[in-house]
Parts: structure tokens; sequence; C-alpha cells
């Protein structure tokens, strides 16, 4: 069988006295598109940080393919992990190919075929050469999931990445992700404040509250009312909203 792609066993993160992630035990399996919810403190970003190591668990720990992650260098594990943050950190000096390929050239490996990126991004070619400031905020986007990827990186992590882009972006991006995770084989884990995002992306929607795993569900069965409060709470609201809209008049 299979190892999950990511998983972490009892995990909990102090800081002082705040438990950021309290004895959180969650598998990813490969191939599954995970959506990470939860309102602001509830130990989101935490999670996340630590299957990278820009965090180190207070207890437990977190393996990746089956394999402890501090047993190697941090590096090694970051090259097997795509991430992409709101603001992106591209770096300003570099042009929009250069900045794609940065991961492989600073660890030695084949360069990786930058337009074929782009492509997969639906990026025009010809913003290659150009430097980041001269993309929208959409663009630079993209072009982070570009980098992300570059390594060949099957595991994506993606920390409220679309949390600064106008609505219509924000969805074409959303669904330009869901067919690459479909199209790459790829395994997503998408934290976001979007619900609705999430129920429509996400093939699992994992709710987390005050450093805790509270619901652990398919988009159907949030839908049809599972998970408990916490989680229904969040499903309220898209649902709210619609039922709102269709009452206009
Ligand atoms: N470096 C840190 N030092 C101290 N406390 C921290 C640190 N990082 C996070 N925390 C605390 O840990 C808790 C969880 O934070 P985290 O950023 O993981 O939440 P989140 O769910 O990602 O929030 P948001 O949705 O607002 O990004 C919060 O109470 C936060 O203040």
């Amino acid at each position: 069988m299979q190892p999950p792609a990511l998983a972490w066993e009892q995990v909990t993160k102090l800081y002082g006295d705040t438990a950021a992630v309290a004895d959180v035990s969650l598998a990813v399996d490969g191939g599954s598109f995970v959506a990470l919810v939860g309102t602001s403190g509830s130990g989101k970003s935490t999670l996340l940080k630590m299957a990278n190591r820009l965090v180190e668990p207070t207890r437990g720990r977190v393996l990746l393919g089956g394999e402890d992650v501090t047993r190697g260098p941090a590096p090694a594990v970051r090259r097997r992990i795509g991430y992409v943050f709101q603001n992106i950190g591209l770096f300003p000096h570099l042009t929009v190919a250069e900045n794609v390929a940065i991961g492989p050239r600073i660890s030695g490996q084949p360069v990786p075929d930058v337009a074929q990126l782009l492509d997969l991004l639906e990026l025009p070619r010809d913003v290659a050469p150009r430097m980041p400031a001269e993309l929208s905020g959409g663009q630079r986007q993209r072009v982070g999931i570009a980098r992300a990827l570059a390594p060949g990186a099957k595991l994506l992590l993606l920390d409220e990445a679309f949390g600064a882009l106008d609505p219509v972006t924000r969805d074409a991006l959303g669904q330009r992700l869901r067919a690459l995770h479909d199209e790459l084989g790829l395994t997503t884990i998408l934290v976001t404040h979007d619900m609705a995002e999430a129920l429509l992306l996400a093939t699992r929607v994992v709710v987390m509250k005050a450093g805790r795993v509270v619901a652990d569900e398919t988009p159907a069965a949030l839908l049809a009312g599972g998970g408990g409060d916490a989680a229904q709470a969040l499903v309220a609201v898209p649902r709210d909203q619609a039922a709102r809209l269709a009452a206009v008049r």
C-alpha cells in the first residue's frame, strides 16, 4: 500500500502557552485536493509550514511520502513540495523566466522548460523576459505557481495564494489550478478563507478551529449538512449569500 503523500501525526505547535496547532493527525492521499479552511488564527498556515519545515513541531511528526521530514536537510524536503503563498515573493530583479527557473538552478537540477510551464498556467510566452513589476497581480500569482511546479514537485501547498486577487481572476485561477491538479496528477492542499472556493475545487474539506481539526468531509457531505457546527457555520456564508442574491429584485 502507498503511504500518504503527506501526513501529520499527533502534531502540536506551541507558541508560549498558545497551541497554534493542537494534536492534529491528518493523512493526505496522493492525488487528493484538500481545502483547509477555518477562521483566522485557527492554525492553517502553521500546519502547512510544518510540512516544509518553515516551522518545526513542538511534538509529533510530519511524514512526506512516509518519511519523517526532519530526517534529511530542509532544502531536500522543499524541493519536493511546491509552496505558494499570498504575497508570492517573486524576485523583483529577476525576469519571469529566471524566477520560474530559480529553484532548479540553485539546486543544480536541469533547467525546466519555462515556456511549457507558462503554457500550463495560461500565461502568454512573451511575459518570460518581463520583470515581475510589469505583470498584474493575477499574472504574478500564476508565475508563482509555475515556479512552485518547476522542480517537478507533485505536492502543491497553497496558503491563501489567491487572497489578493479580484473575484473574476480568482475564480479563473482556481479553476485552472483544479485542471492542472487533474492533468499533472498532483496532490494539492489549498488554504482558503472562501468556503465556496473550497467546496467547488476540493475533493475533501478539512475545517480547523483553535488549532484542531473539527471536520473532515467531502464537499457533498458538507453541503448535505455534515461536519458539525463549525463547518456548517462556514457553509452557511455562501449559501446565505446565494439565497439573498436570489431574493434581490
Ligand atoms: N511565529 C509566531 N509566534 C507566535 N504566535 C504565532 C506565530 N505564528 C502563528 N502564531 C499564532 O498561532 C495561531 C495560529 O496561527 P496561523 O497563522 O497558523 O493561523 P491561520 O489559521 O493560518 O490564520 P489566518 O487565516 O489569519 O492566516 C494564532 O493564534 C497566531 O497568532
